[in-house]
């Protein structure tokens, strides 16, 4: 067994950390409501705006002396070395030895970016052409199904990474969809998923993008499979396939054997992680869709919060104080979750979207040299659309016993043209805010009451039922309109939002090992329905399911 190197100390025995011990000591009893009263410029003073993005931070759990103290913390852990590291291309991915690089396919200026002694810089740009051409053929209806009709559908199989970006992108970006092109995105290995898709659509005018960055993802290589024959079931012959199959994969042997033209595949490199991968050619059915002009805004709004990441003091970085708060609230005030509530239609799947790319990259146990953390790391994202929310979940955010600290993303400018319906979802935006911060006291509540004339019956018994604690915290992000550019800032935000915490809680948030038990497991419990005997070798739990569902679908006892 190889020892583990403990050299380093805790998170918990770093001095800034025991400090924050103290101020948080000095301060968690005090109310925002306070805070607000005593500082009239406190909401001016906790904001901070990045072109059109302005993140209001002022209804969180802080004073004064809170955002310095956490800065002292992120500088004890070295934060802008590792920042330096990973924008430079070092391999900070240590467990897969990698780099991790999504900001160099954003990268604008296109300064040299070496990875093992080669700039990487010309193959990026390479693979954004070959999309752009192809795109282009796709979109002005050159490019011909086998039998010589235009493209009006793309079905992107993929899941995960390879899903959930180029979707959330896809619906956020309606108002600059191509009119004769729908993207359509199978993921579930649950064949109904692929049949109700293919029900819809026609295999003359149908390209798939079999998007995988390994090229080994059974849901999406079973997919892929059922999705060829489909094709083929149609007059289209086995020469047909290129017209209708391009991949977008760093595994071209593995596309190769899938039956894939070298000419319709799409590269990008390890140093891409998979929930990192929408700014590489995991974007094409983005690019299909928008337009390359439009996909480049957005790589340009990402570069441009790169920038700001790289460039701004701790104290005024928007992903940093970001990060910060999370690790204020995870490790000092034990909240054990964080919420994501987009006030824009357009915006539903980026609550899914984040709760991948940060689960999966900080949602471990052991730090980057194999030691068990002796603290909380990353919380469970959730949420969904905030206005459905309110009329779900947010019960328990306003009056249940956990802290849920959330962001509110909300739009100014509406794509819709129903201004009074955008007024009334702002209105609910800020109202709930305020009211998580402020709540109500059993007097204001007696007053509300006497104001409003309503008699209710045994009102002392009630009363308490009516109190809101409020003091939750919440982050408020105002995009001035939703369009790719401040799409792409937004999500490069929380990308840089997310580094900063892994390296408080000193992660690799750029490997996933906890995904790869489940998935040897499968492959032995696959291989044993196929066996007529019933299966012993598992817990007596699994192995009765096994044989329950053995004998239910294929009659075997
Ligand atoms: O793009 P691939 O290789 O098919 O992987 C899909 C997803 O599966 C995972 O590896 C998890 O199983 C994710 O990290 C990744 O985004």
């Amino acid at each position: 067994m190889p020892s583990k190197n403990n050299s380093k100390p805790s998170l918990t025995d770093l001095p800034a950390f025991e400090a924050l011990e103290d101020h948080y000591n000095l301060i968690n009893q005090l109310n925002m409501r306070h805070l607000f009263a005593t500082d009239e410029k406190r909401g001016e003073k906790y904001s901070i705006k990045h072109k059109s993005l302005l993140l209001d931070y002022s209804k969180n759990r802080i004073v004064d002396e809170t955002i310095p103290l956490l800065c002292d913390l992120a500088r004890e852990v070295n934060l802008e070395s590792w920042r330096d590291r990973m924008f430079a291309g070092d391999k900070i991915n240590n467990t897969e030895n990698r780099a991790v690089l999504h900001t160099a396919l954003r990268n604008e200026t296109n300064q040299p970016i070496y990875v093992d002694g080669e700039d990487i810089m010309p193959k990026i740009n390479a693979t954004i052409d070959k999309m752009e051409v192809f795109a282009n053929k796709i979109r002005k209806g050159t490019w011909k199904g086998f039998s010589n009709r235009t493209i009006t559908d793309i079905v992107n199989i993929g899941i995960g990474g390879s899903d959930l970006g180029p979707k959330m992108v896809y619906n956020a970006l309606k108002p600059y969809h191509h009119k004769n092109l729908t993207v359509h995105f199978v993921s579930n290995v649950d064949g109904a998923h692929i049949d109700d898709i293919l029900e819809d659509i026609d295999p003359e005018t149908t390209l798939f993008i079999v998007s995988s960055k390994t090229f080994t993802t059974q849901e999406t290589i079973t997919n892929a499979h059922i999705a060829r024959k489909w094709l083929l079931k149609s007059d289209a012959k086995e020469q047909d396939v290129s017209k209708h199959f391009v991949a977008v994969s760093t595994n071209i042997e593995e596309a190769t054997k899938f039956g894939i033209d070298a000419d319709n595949m799409f590269e990008f490199w390890d140093w891409v992680g998979g929930r990192y991968s929408l700014w590489s050619a995991i974007g094409l059915s983005i690019v299909l869709s928008v337009g390359m002009e439009n996909f480049k805004k957005m790589l340009s709004g990402a570069h441009s919060m790169d920038e700001h990441f790289k460039e701004t003091p701790l104290e005024e970085n928007m992903p940093v104080i970001m990060g910060l708060l999370g690790v204020w609230y995870n490790n000092f005030f034990g909240a054990e979750s964080h919420g994501i509530f987009p006030y824009d239609h357009y915006l539903r799947d980026l609550t899914f979207y984040l709760e991948q790319a940060d689960m999966e990259s900080n949602g471990k146990s052991v730090d980057r040299n194999g030691k068990k953390v002796d603290y909380a790391t990353g919380p469970i994202i959730w949420g969904t659309s905030g206005i459905n929310g309110q009329h779900a979940f947010y019960q328990a955010i306003h009056q249940g016993t956990q802290m849920i600290p959330s962001d509110f993303i909300v739009s100014i400018l509406t794509h819709s043209s129903h201004q009074d319906q955008h007024d009334i979802m702002m209105a609910n935006a800020l109202a709930q805010t305020e009211a998580l911060m402020k709540g109500r006291t059993l007097d204001e509540t007696y007053s509300d009451f006497v104001e409003s004339k309503v008699k209710l019956e045994n009102v002392e018994d009630r009363i308490h039922h009516m109190v809101f604690e409020g003091n939750n915290p919440t982050n408020t992000l105002l995009l001035t309109k939703l369009t790719p550019r401040s799409l792409g800032m937004l999500i490069a935000l929380y990308e840089h939002k997310i580094f900063v915490q892994g390296i408080i809680w000193n992660l690799n948030s750029f490997d996933q090992w906890g995904v790869e038990l489940g998935k040897k497991l499968t492959k032995n419990i696959l291989a044993e329905f196929g066996q007529p005997d019933p299966v012993t070798n598992h817990d007596s739990s699994t192995n009765s399911l096994i044989n329950y569902y053995k004998s239910v679908v294929y009659g075997q006892d």
